[in-house]
């Protein structure tokens, strides 16, 4: 068990990056080189270029879970702590889940930063969620004679997560600086949730697609991408109004959050158009997932309008695969289906199998980079 309380998910950030930085503290002897608080008086200029340079590193990521793999690294390292963890309070609607990143002073040198599985009823995790709840920090003695530091994380007055600092020595002084930590972070995440996600749904846009293209295939090594297209859109749009066009989508997006896993990445790439990547082991669990949510659509009695369908096309890529490529071909699937009566799903190498895409195959409309 992890005394943050989950169970590792997986690494994010090896030594070797972290080996870059300060030396993490050997425990229980208070670490000589940490932000503390009668170092930072002591080192003066010294302190405040490291503070400042640990800012304007963690601010220079364009990517969330970059940003805050590099917030608890910052922190460890300024504060001497044994380990930092940040918790993040799952998004409205359940457009973002709970997380927890966590990072951990190795006894040797150099630290280790995992994603954990935020696990439900252990200790830490539970104060966590109550510091991020309750906007209210607090720091606690432990028995070895160090103190674990909660620090909630909020904007505009709204809970947005915490961050734990354990085995911290002068934790007092070190309050102010991990609190203005947190603040630059609240308006930092702020800022880079909007700008890679869709106004309408909350959904991945598309310029996210490529990073998380490569991160899932990182993860998974291999994956399915779909493209889900409304049918007849332009025709609901025309009968009832762009209005309701709009709560279309809303809701459309809303099934493929409740239809989908927590692994799977969903984006709106603009329009009626959404696109998936699938973390299934093989093409007939990526089939089977997409059918049924093809299947949730058709079934759904949409607010005024009734039956919506929507067509899915989709294909299997690999490590080696460029995302141009894999878009078209998911594109070809998905007229193929749209050509084929509409409201089915697609596989590109099936229809590659039976020869199905022949020269007068459509051409792709997705626009390609
Ligand atoms: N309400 C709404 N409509 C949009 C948005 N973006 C694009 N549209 C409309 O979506 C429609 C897309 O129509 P088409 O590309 O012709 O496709 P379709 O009618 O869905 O037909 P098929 O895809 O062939 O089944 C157009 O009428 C666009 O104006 C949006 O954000 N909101």
């Amino acid at each position: 068990m992890n005394p943050a309380g989950g169970v590792r998910r997986h690494r994010c950030m090896s030594t070797a990056v972290s080996a870059r930085h300060t030396q993490p503290a050997e425990q229980p002897s208070p670490p000589h080189d940490a932000v503390s608080g009668a170092g930072l008086h002591a080192l003066g200029g010294l302190a405040h270029k490291r503070v400042l340079d640990s800012v304007a590193q963690f601010t220079h990521h364009r990517d969330i879970d970059a940003l805050d793999q590099s917030l608890t690294l910052s922190l460890a390292e300024l504060a001497g702590a044994r380990a930092v963890t940040l918790y993040k309070r799952a998004g409205e609607a359940g457009i973002t889940p709970e997380s927890l990143v966590r990072c951990t002073a190795r006894a040797h040198g150099g630290h280790i930063i995992e994603s954990l599985e935020p696990a439900a009823g252990v200790p830490l995790l539970e104060s966590m969620r109550q510091c991020a709840a309750q906007m209210h920090g607090r720091i606690e003695r432990t028995e070895g004679g160090g103190c674990h530091m909660l620090v909630p994380i909020h904007r505009d007055g709204q809970a947005l997560g915490a961050l734990l600092l354990e085995d911290l020595y002068a934790p007092d002084a070190l309050r102010l600086l991990v609190d203005g930590f947190a603040r630059i972070y609240a308006n930092y995440i702020v800022l880079l949730h909007e700008s890679e996600r869709d106004k309408l749904t909350g959904l991945y846009n598309r310029r996210t697609f490529e990073r998380q293209l490569q991160r899932l295939l990182q993860r998974e090594g291999r994956l399915w991408l779909a493209i889900l297209d409304i049918d007849h859109f332009k025709r609901i749009n025309d009968t009832y109004g762009h209005l309701y066009g709009d709560e279309v989508i809303l809701l459309l997006a809303q099934h493929m959050r409740a239809s989908f896993g927590p692994e799977d990445v969903l984006f709106r790439f603009g329009g009626e158009e959404f696109v998936v990547l699938l973390a299934a082991t093989d093409p007939t669990g990526a089939h089977e997932a997409l059918e049924r949510f093809r299947a949730r659509v058709a079934g759904h009695d949409f607010p005024q309008i009734g039956r919506v369908t929507v067509s899915v096309g989709f294909v299997g890529v690999g490590a080696h695969d460029y995302p141009a490529t894999v878009l078209d071909r998911a594109d070809k699937a998905l007229y193929f289906a749209k050509n084929h009566g509409r409201d089915r799903v697609a596989h590109y190498e099936a229809l590659v199998a039976q020869g199905a895409l022949g020269a007068a195959a459509p051409v792709g409309s997705v626009d390609l980079f």
